[in-house]
């Protein structure tokens, strides 16, 4: 499916970094490197504004090295990006280690995910069908 892009930044479109990758590695468009000290959070501009088509959306998720390795992750994982969006498509890191992280012009720091979705209407009814698993959650099916 193609989808009309435009980038300002400084980098290549992001690309899938294997053949059957669902994510396309974002890059950090920034002037200068960027410091999150610990439990801060910063949005971080990539330069790229989209056009999906109706029915889709892109969903902003963390790389699980970064949140592995240096304990930075999408603080509003999975974001959303809607269709009718046409800003810049922005990434919400957050850093949950001890430790300062610098982020560099040009680093991979999250990843997009084009997905399908529906749009519901409402049909308000006075109950539901019944399941085998009813109103049963939390662990019910689980170890006590
Ligand atoms: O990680 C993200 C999440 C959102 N957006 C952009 C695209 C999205 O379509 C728009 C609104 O996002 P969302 O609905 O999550 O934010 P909101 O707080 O509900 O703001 P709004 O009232 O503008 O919908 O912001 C991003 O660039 N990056
Ligand atoms: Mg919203």
């Amino acid at each position: 499916m193609k989808v009309r892009v435009i980038n300002t930044s400084k980098h290549e479109l992001p690309e899938y970094q294997t053949p059957q990758s669902a994510g396309l590695d974002l890059r950090a468009n920034i002037d200068e490197p960027i410091e999150l000290r610990p439990l801060e959070r910063k949005l971080i501009g990539t330069g790229l504004f989209l056009e999906l088509p109706a029915g889709f959306e892109a969903q902003i998720r963390p790389r699980s090295g970064l949140a592995y390795k240096y304990g930075v992750t999408v603080l509003n994982t999975p974001g959303t990006i809607d269709a009718d969006y046409r800003g810049e498509i922005k990434v919400l890191l957050v850093n949950l280690s001890n430790e300062p992280f610098t982020i560099d012009d040009g680093e991979r720091i999250a990843q997009m995910v084009v997905a399908k979705h529906e749009q519901i209407s409402w049909e308000p009814s006075e109950s539901l069908s019944d399941t085998e698993r009813g109103a049963g959650g939390y662990g019910s099916t689980g170890k006590k």
